[in-house]
């Protein structure tokens, strides 16, 4: 994990403490993906292990997500296995104003997606530099799309005006492969005015399992920002 002492990482804790200050024993939990739900899984475990909270599962929506709950001590179970979720707590690559997303920085929004819309209560967890007035602003839209349909997926991107670029692994060589077995490409739009119709149009793309645009499926957006060289925690 990266140095606790930097600003960002700051924010990213305490905003994921507070969140997982949220869950109530006997619960079953979406354990989201990234830096910042790290730390929410980190202080869940923390929680569920001193007492405090008792009879809590989660459903993780990623690889990582699941390494880190059986770190903390997290029993895990399967969308099988339940028929709802109580509380999903997961972060984000951008939030506009009506608490729209962009999501799958890390390549997991397909499962995310799956597990945040089941929650009864989705709780996103964003340090103050993701705060955006239209998605899109800063941060390419991530696609997940099944390998032998990449070319022409991205050939229908760019028709739709979008610039997309296959996305490479770090540290390891040839693209990115999720979870699922599928490739990921990130596509710079010039403005996103429509969100809601723009992941129904991807979406309808044959090849494209899901995009990174979550509409209309936060309910809490908890802030992490520092004031007076102290975190605060603001909810939106
Ligand atoms: O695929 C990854 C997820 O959508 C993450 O939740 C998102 O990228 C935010 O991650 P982080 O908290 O590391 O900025």
């Amino acid at each position: 994990m990266a140095e606790r002492s930097d600003p960002v990482q700051i924010m990213k804790q305490e905003v994921g403490k507070a969140a997982a200050a949220r869950v109530k024993s006997n619960s079953i939990v979406g354990l989201g993906t990234g830096s910042t739900t790290a730390y929410a899984i980190e202080y869940l475990g923390k929680r569920l292990q001193q007492g405090e909270i008792k009879n809590i599962v989660g459903i993780p929506t990623s690889f990582q997500a699941e390494v880190l709950a059986k770190k903390y001590g997290i029993p895990l179970t399967s969308l099988d296995a339940v028929d709802k979720i109580d509380i999903a707590i997961d972060g984000a690559d951008e939030v506009d104003p009506q608490k729209n997303l962009i999501k799958g920085g890390g390549a997991a929004h397909t499962r995310e997606k799956v597990v945040d819309s089941l929650a009864e209560e989705f709780i996103v967890v964003v340090d103050g530099n993701k705060l955006v007035d239209k998605l899109g602003s800063t941060f390419l839209l991530p696609v997940e799309v099944i390998p032998m349909a990449i070319a022409p997926v991205m050939r229908s991107l760019a028709k739709l005006g979008g610039k997309p670029e296959l996305r490479m692994g770090i540290k390891k060589a040839g693209p990115v492969v999720t979870d699922q077995g599928n490739l990921v490409v990130d596509v710079k739009f010039e403005q996103i005015d429509n969100p809601a119709e723009l992941e129904k149009t991807i979406n309808n793309i044959p090849g494209v399992l899901e995009n990174g645009l979550f509409v209309g499926v936060a309910d809490v957006i908890l802030i992490g920002e520092i004031k007076d060289d102290q975190p605060v925690i603001r909810e939106m």
